[in-house]
């Protein structure tokens, strides 16, 4: 199901949270909204579930070519999992990811042999085979969010909306989990459109990241195009680690960590190089970073491997020829 979001707007009171927003999520695509605290992601996400809805006459959403922008959300086949949307304690994984079904109207309820079968086949997809009967208290964050995109999916939803999902969780589960959605998703294929304010979980994750801010949208891409390609300062330093150079009067330029090269001061060249000092090393597995200063006072990092680090042998004070590849601003 593809989703087409044309030209929306939406004012809380005298508040804009949403400008002219239009956007096209492929069917079967996994799309990631991206942007710092209070960019609208939350607030657009809300308005494709049928949750919320733009301002009167502005803008247009099209699930696979119709318009739904007057569906309500129990009619727009949508699943959901919130960052916080609480598993209910008292009900079991099975009740729990059976809920959707159970309160449907009787004509259109699944008898109790289908919502088992139903129930199973989904603890199959999550990969939570055998604790059906336990109840939230007695799992791990990362197993209740699969119960919560289980409960999501049992309704057979068109679309698949995610907000924050793996937000409450710590670094390493968010890992597994992250990687285990990637999976998921290429398995079922369900048009997926997920908020998240980490960089990092957006490029690796999705197919399309649309990076936000202040209730616009700044860029659109797959990751490696906006990564390699910011259209604006701001893109450029929001996805991920950047070196900012702005030299008096001139236009900002910028260059990442790792396109940053370390020579010997002996092989300085003056046409692309400039001399640098190193002023700090860090260096655990297989990459290392290290700080060095420009003569006028600018401070770079620098990611290197291990392997070229332990080749230039270097030492806190040290000199060394530092080339970039330098990008201006867009
Ligand atoms: N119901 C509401 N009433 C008034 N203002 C709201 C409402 N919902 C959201 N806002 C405001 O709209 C702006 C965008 O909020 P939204 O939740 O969409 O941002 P977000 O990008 O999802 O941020 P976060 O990452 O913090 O969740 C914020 O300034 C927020 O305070």
């Amino acid at each position: 199901m593809s989703i087409s979001i044309h030209s929306i707007h939406k004012h809380f009171g005298s508040y804009s949270a949403l400008e002219d927003i239009s956007l096209e999520i492929p069917n079967g695509s996994l799309t990631a909204l991206l942007g710092p605290s209070g960019s609208g992601k939350t607030t657009l996400l809300r308005i494709v579930a049928g949750l919320e809805f733009p301002d009167e006459g502005a803008g247009i959403i099209r699930f696979h070519g119709q318009n739904v922008s007057n569906i309500p959300v129990v009619k727009r086949g949508v699943g959901f999992v919130f960052q916080h949307y609480a598993l209910f304690r008292h009900m079991t994984v099975a009740q729990n990811i059976a809920f959707g079904l159970t309160v449907l109207p009787k004509k259109h309820r699944p008898s109790r042999g289908e919502i088992r079968s139903r129930v199973n086949e989904l603890l199959d997809l999550v990969k939570l085979e055998g604790l059906a009967k336990r109840r939230p208290d007695q799992l791990s964050g990362g197993q209740r969010q699969r119960v919560a995109l289980a409960r999501a999916l049992a309704i057979r939803p068109k679309v698949l909306l995610l907000d924050e999902p793996f937000g409450a969780l710590d670094a390493q589960v968010r890992k597994e989990l992250r990687r285990w959605l990637r999976q998921f998703h290429d398995e079922i294929g369900l048009t997926t459109l997920f908020v998240t304010h980490d960089q990092e979980e957006a490029l690796e994750l999705a197919d399309q990241v649309v990076v936000m801010r202040n209730a616009r949208i700044e860029q659109v891409g797959k990751p490696q195009d906006v990564y390699d390609h910011p259209r604006s300062p701001f893109v450029y330093e929001f996805l991920g680690n950047v070196n900012k150079v702005q030299r008096h009067g001139s236009e900002p330029q910028y260059v990442r960590p790792h396109e940053i090269e370390v020579l010997f001061a002996a092989e300085y060249e003056p046409a692309t190089d400039q001399l640098a000092r190193v002023t700090h090393l860090f260096s655990a597995g297989p990459v290392a970073s290290l700080t060095v200063r420009l003569p006028d006072g600018y401070f770079l990092d620098v990611q290197l491997s291990r392997k070229q680090l332990d080749e230039l042998a270097l030492g806190i004070g040290d000199e060394v020829a530092v080339r970039m590849r330098i990008h201006g601003a867009a």
